[in-house]
Order: structure tokens, then sequence, then C-alpha cells
């Protein structure tokens, strides 16, 4: 579903990323871990084709990012460490007026069904944003990439900053919409969460990939031994 071919990226002089090759079959979830600054929001960014590769290429369902963006766009939605929402409207305004600015027109129910679906409490659905938690405009996020029918779910750094329980209730309602056949493919610092929701993981130093492989039975312990030899 995901793939990027000896993808690279200057900025300037700056080589934030070297020659990447990365595949990600669709229904998983892949977790790409590296310290600050390793390039783990530069690759996100060029799957998203807010960037333009300096070199390679980077591929959704086997269309070229940057060769056909409409086509990539409809089938991709990206969740962003802050979900960045209107604080005068509430939950429900908020998702309908993404979901109408992605092309759609939902009936009130579907959206509501799509909160609801995102974890979101009903009792919260029309209550103003300013009074959201991180984790609730999280599900907020969830529910417009879903409103959007994204295949593929980009998010960077998705657990930072939540409490255990959201970042447990943020864990199931992923893990729901790859038993759905999403892929989701995520940035995260966090190991815990890696083994937890990852079906692949891949740990990024300087702009490469060092290691790439199945989270299978691993425990939050061998990844992180793996990650401090890795980085
Ligand atoms: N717009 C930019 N201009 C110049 N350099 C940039 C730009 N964006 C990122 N970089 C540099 O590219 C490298 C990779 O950055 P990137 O944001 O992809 O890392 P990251 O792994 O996501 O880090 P973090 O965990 O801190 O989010 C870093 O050295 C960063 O300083």
């Amino acid at each position: 579903m995901l793939e990027a071919i000896n993808l690279s990226k200057k900025y300037g002089e700056h080589q934030a990323l070297k020659s990447l090759n990365l595949n990600v079959p669709a229904g998983e979830t892949y977790c790409l871990l590296g310290q600050n600054g390793a390039g783990k929001t530069t690759t996100i960014n060029l799957f998203l084709g807010l960037l333009k590769p300096s070199g390679g290429k980077t591929l959704i369902n086997g269309v070229e990012v940057n060769m056909d963006k409409n086509t990539t766009n409809s089938m991709i939605a990206y969740i962003p460490e802050v979900v960045q929402l209107y604080g005068n409207l509430n939950g429900l305004e908020n998702l309908e007026f993404f979901s109408r600015l992605s092309g759609h027109n939902h009936s009130k129910k579907w959206l509501v069904s799509l909160l609801s679906k995102a974890g979101l409490k009903e009792k919260h659905h029309t209550k103003k944003l300013s009074s959201y938690s991180k984790g609730m405009r999280q599900k907020v996020g969830v529910a417009i990439a879903l409103s959007k029918n994204a295949q593929v779910i980009f998010m960077d750094e998705p657990t930072s900053g939540l409490d255990p329980q959201a970042t447990a209730e943020f864990t199931a309602i992923c893990k729901e919409l790859v038993s759905e056949g999403k892929t989701i493919f995520m940035a995260t610092h966090d190991i815990f969460n890696a083994v937890n929701v990852g079906s692949r993981i891949g740990i990024m130093k300087e702009g490469e990939l060092i290691h790439s492989g199945k989270t299978l039975d691993l425990t939050a312990i061998e990844l992180q031994d793996l990650y401090l030899k890795t980085i």
C-alpha cells in the first residue's frame, strides 16, 4: 500500500533523507521510530505530497504521489500531533466542516456514528472544541479521516501528551481500523505503543532506515534494546 523507493530529501545542503526504501502492505500499522531529527516527519510529508523528493519516489497503492496527487490525496488522511480544529465550533460541526471541505456530503446521522466510532462520547459531540482535551481532538481527527474514507491514515506522534487511558483508547481505535483493512503509518517516540499497536516497525537514524521488520511478539523492553543499539 505504501512504498518509498530510493527516497531522498535535501533541505539546502542538509541531507535529511538518504535513499530510503520502505514497503508497507495494506492492513498493517507501521511505526517509524528514531531520534529527533532522524527524518520521520520528512518521510510522512513526502508521502502526503507536502514536500517534493530530491530523489526517488513515494507510491500509495501503486500511484506515485507527485504524479497524481488528486488520486493519492483521495486515499489518505493525516492526523497531526495536535489536531487543528475550530474552537468556536463543536466536534460534530468541525467534522461536518472538514468532511465537506474534502468534497463529502454525509448525513448528520452518519457523522455522529463516525464520532462515536472514533471513541468520542455522544455527550461531547455538541460541546465546543475549546473544552476538548488533546485525546478528544484526536478522536475528531480520526472521525475526519473516516469521513474521507481514507485507506491510509498517517499520524505524527499520536500518543505524545496523552494520558494512559487516552493512549489505551487510541490504541483500541487503531486496532479496530486496521481490522477493517485500513493501513496506518505513524511516527512515534512511544516504544510501548509501537509494540502494542504496530505490526511493523522501522528505526531511522540520520535520514536512513537502519532497521525495518515485523514486531511479532517483540516486547517493549526488547524493542527498547534494539532501538538503543540501532540509534
Ligand atoms: N523545512 C526544513 N528546513 C530545513 N531543515 C529541515 C526542515 N524540516 C526538517 N529539517 C531538518 O531535517 C531533519 C529531519 O527532520 P524531521 O522533522 O523529518 O525529523 P523527525 O525525525 O520528524 O524529528 P522529531 O522527532 O523531532 O519530530 C532534521 O535535521 C531537521 O532539522
